[in-house]
């Protein structure tokens, strides 16, 4: 039981610093301080990120989010060395988390309020370790889908059947509660020449049944067959998992009241509605020229309004891309023969006010699972376009458990290919606008998960009920304790 003759109990976050994952964790984290009604604080360690670009977006996070009058303390943890002679991101991210432990628990061992629970990013998992000893309820914060958690909770119990399938080109994997998923689905990391970082993500896996939860951005709405299959014991044989708190979609929006439109919007405004095409691909996207060629031909022969975010290939020593030189991307005469019914943005787009824009019949998408919720939030069907990480499950998931998108050739069946051509993009989009039985239905689908979504996260929606049982959980302290 928490002392309630001292300070609020405090939850402790542990958040990644890629901004999708931190940003993720923080709204997930304000809406845990709203269901608790005041009785609880949240305390967000912040890791340094590992380059100075990326230090410089969590710091703008942290700044933005510390202004916000709620009850949120950042603490800086010290920075630790970088890890060298890793051989996959995966292997470099696990160590470089680890390292961060004892500043953790030194963090912790210093707050004036007392601990109610610890939550960890998907990524910090090796944390949880560090947060063992404090014998408060731990918890991890899961910013992907329910069939990433189920896949990643089964690798540890099935590395021979896994790793084995894992090394095949042809043939299916067994996610508990999807359709068998052909293997070029699979997370790019698990697949081919990269099954060498299978054990860095086994461990990930492997912690997660030492939490006392795992809060999900996602809701039962649109993933039943996966959480069910969770919670109903398939992915672990013999050990119930973790109950999982389906709380999403958690989405966050920026406050933009007192600034004019954005030039993206303000074009939406002069198109019909659900006319357009938007194309977006995530803080990391951005795609070759060769790329572009097809990307630009496949939408003059679609025919359909579009909007398409378009980046420059990252700088010597980032991995975010720049903002786009255009005349130097696209075809000659493209901007003047698209003129009316195109715009080529070459920087980041406020894309939760384009999805948002009735004039927005469409998204091609790389399946970051944020970019994905949004989509849905706002009822806008899908082409995926997967570029990395899980992003490719999500878009076998969207196709195939969803119906909310239309896939192209390249997608098709047991293969996906990422170089993407004028004539599968120009049918993909053609289709997805509505030229095809299969469009209609993924808008359909998107509009009754759009409902579904917001139903879910309303007073009384799973979603909602599932926040309000998780805080009261751990603001009476009687979360399921470590194992
Ligand atoms: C967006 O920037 C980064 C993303 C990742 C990243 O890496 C990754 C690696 C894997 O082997 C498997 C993954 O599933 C995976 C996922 C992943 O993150 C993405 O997270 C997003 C939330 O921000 C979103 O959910 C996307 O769908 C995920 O693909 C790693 C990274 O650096 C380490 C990034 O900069
Ligand atoms: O030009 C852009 C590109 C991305 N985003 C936002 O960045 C996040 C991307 O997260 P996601 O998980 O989809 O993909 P990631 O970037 O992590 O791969 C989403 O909230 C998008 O709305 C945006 O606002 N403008």
């Amino acid at each position: 039981m928490i002392d309630r003759s001292m300070a609020a109990a405090t939850i402790v976050f542990l958040p990644c610093w890629e901004s999708g994952h931190f940003m993720s964790m923080v709204a997930a984290g304000k809406r845990m301080l709203d269901a608790s009604g005041g009785a609880l604080s949240l305390t967000v360690l912040v890791m340094q990120a590992p380059t100075a670009a990326k230090a410089a977006e969590v710091d703008s996070h942290v700044r933005r989010e510390a202004a916000s009058g709620l009850d949120i303390r950042f603490l800086n943890l010290p920075a630790v060395e970088p890890p060298t002679g890793y051989v996959a991101p995966e292997e470099f991210n696990f160590r470089y988390t680890q390292l961060h432990a004892p500043h953790v628990e030194e963090a912790v061992a210093g707050l004036s309020s007392p601990v109610a629970a610890i939550v960890v990013d998907l990524f910090c998992t090796p944390l949880l370790d560090a947060a063992a000893e404090l014998a408060v309820p731990r918890y991890v914060y899961f910013a992907s889908t329910g069939a990433f958690l189920a896949l990643m909770l089964r690798l540890p119990a099935f590395r021979e059947d896994l790793t084995a399938k894992l090394r095949e080109t042809e043939g299916t994997v067994h996610v508990p509660g999807l359709p068998p998923v052909p293997l070029p689905y699979m997370p790019a990391c698990l697949s081919g020449d990269k099954i060498g970082n299978y054990e860095w993500f086994e461990d990930y896996g492997r912690r997660f049944m030492d939490a006392s939860g795992i809060i999900i951005n996602s809701s039962i709405e649109l993933e039943r067959g996966v959480l069910a299959a969770i919670a109903d014991g398939r992915c672990v044989p013999g050990r119930p998992a973790p109950t999982v708190h389906a709380i999403g979609p958690v989405i966050w929006f920026a406050a933009r009241e007192q600034q004019p439109p954005h030039v993206c919007v303000r074009w939406l405004d002069t198109q019909p509605p659900a006319s357009v095409v938007f194309l977006c691909f995530g803080s990391k996207g951005f795609v070759d020229r060769a790329q572009v060629g097809e990307v630009a031909a496949g939408l003059e022969r679609a025919g359909h309004r579009f909007l398409w975010v378009l980046r420059g290939p990252p700088a010597a020593g980032s991995s975010n891309p720049t903002d786009a030189d255009l005349d130097a991307m696209l075809p000659g005469g493209f901007l003047t023969r698209t003129q009316g019914r195109g715009l080529v943005w070459p920087s980041w787009a406020p894309q939760k006010e384009v999805l948002a824009h009735p004039a927005v019949g469409g998204f091609v998408t790389h399946c970051g699972w944020n970019s994905t919720l949004e989509s849905l939030w706002f009822g806008v069907p899908m082409v995926p376009w997967p570029l990395y990480g899980e992003q490719h499950l999500n878009a076998f998931e969207l196709v195939t458990a969803m119906g909310v998108a239309v896939p192209m050739k390249s997608m098709d069946g047991s293969k996906v290919e990422s170089f993407v051509g004028a004539a599968e993009l120009e049918q993909a989009v053609r289709g997805l606008m509505g030229g095809t039985e299969e469009g209609r239905k993924a808008r359909d689908k998107a509009a009754g998960l759009k409902a579904a979504c917001r139903k879910a996260v309303a007073e009384g929606g799973s979603s909602d009920a599932a926040l309000r049982k998780l805080v009261s959980e751990i603001s009476s302290g009687g979360g399921a304790p470590p194992p």
